[in-house]
């Protein structure tokens, strides 16, 4: 069964269509990424889907229910974090907002409580889960809300920009735990993203929005054999080193500091970090390195000119 079932969806406001002949499917269990440039209508899907906002035309399936007539029924069923707007309450502390959620959703006290125990630990809540909510750094704040969109057990979590403003370190805590969630309980997921490495990491399949239409729908892999979504490894090397050229499935793409610093480009799908490194390692010493993802604007705007 799918999880999530859209067929030819649509949404205009005024004279402005935001989301157009939209078709897609979700099955269960899968992982989604939905990606697009500022204003392509993910956000107004993604409301369509949560039964906040009512189709002008078309169908939009989630959970097999129909969002806005079956809203209380969705709700015990799907978990939503919006990154931009809070759904706690701004005056609580987040064990307090954990636990009238729980009687929102009709859970046991003591299953509230075991949940909650789970995903302090889990998400490392413990130093700020008795602080009021507007306290919170952005961080908290999200790692928050993403503990009370799973405090139910939800079949679907539903993302919209979810790591947006976080630092590295806050980015990549929420993305193994987005990771460990989805392998222990099988919780689906749609993701909508403007960050390259979210859709790497946490899905294995996308869909790409432009103008409010489905402009791609595959792999990540496949995106880039059809746009050239590269990455670049930047590598920090302990002395300055000959031009690291014909390293197998790579381009060279800068120099700097006299060849100190060199950038090779690749394609995910033709090699792969590791096996790069272990080719760089018998031509020089390798100090640091870092990952630049393609960014997406870019991605879509080679998609729609291809
Ligand atoms: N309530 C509204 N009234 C009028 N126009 C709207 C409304 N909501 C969205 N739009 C318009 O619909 C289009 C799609 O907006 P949407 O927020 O879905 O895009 P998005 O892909 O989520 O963008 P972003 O990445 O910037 O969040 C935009 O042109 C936006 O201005």
């Amino acid at each position: 069964m799918n999880i999530i079932s859209v067929s030819n969806l649509r949404r205009a406001f005024g004279a402005k269509t935001a989301v157009d002949d939209l078709s897609f499917d979700v099955p269960r269990g899968a992982a989604v990424g939905y990606i697009g440039a500022n204003g392509a209508g993910k956000s107004t899907t993604i409301k369509m889907l949560t039964g906040i906002l009512k189709p002008t035309s078309g169908t939009a399936l989630t959970c097999g229910l129909e969002p806005l007539q079956q809203r209380r029924q969705l709700a015990r069923r799907i978990g939503v974090v919006f990154g931009q707007r809070s759904q706690l309450w701004w005056d609580l502390p987040l064990r307090d907002s954990f636990r009238a959620l729980g009687a929102i959703h009709r859970l046991a006290p003591d299953a509230v409580r075991a949940r909650t125990g789970e995903l302090v630990d889990r998400l490392d809540l413990d130093d700020f889960v008795d602080t009021p909510v507007r306290q919170l750094s952005l961080g908290q704040r999200i790692r928050g809300e993403v503990a009370a969109a799973l405090l139910h057990g939800p079949e679907l979590l539903i993302l919209d920009e979810p790591t947006i403003g976080l630092d590295v370190l806050s980015k990549e805590r929420l993305r193994v735990f987005l990771t460990e969630q989805r392998a222990q309980h099988g919780t689906s997921l749609l993701l909508a993203t403007h960050d390259m490495g979210d859709v790497r990491r946490l899905t294995e399949r996308i869909l790409v929005v432009d103008h409010g239409r489905l402009a791609f729908d595959g792999t990540l892999t496949e995106l880039a054999g059809q746009v050239g979504a590269e990455r670049i490894v930047v590598l920090d090397l302990t002395e300055p080193a000959p031009d690291l050229v014909g390293v197998p499935g790579t381009r060279l793409v800068g120099v700097e500091a006299g060849g100190l610093r060199q950038r090779l480009s690749f394609a995910p799908g033709e090699t792969t970090v590791a096996a790069i490194l272990s080719v760089v390692a018998s031509r020089a010493q390798v100090h640091d390195l870092t990952i630049e993802e393609p960014d997406i604007e870019a991605v879509v705007r080679r998609l729609y000119a291809s």
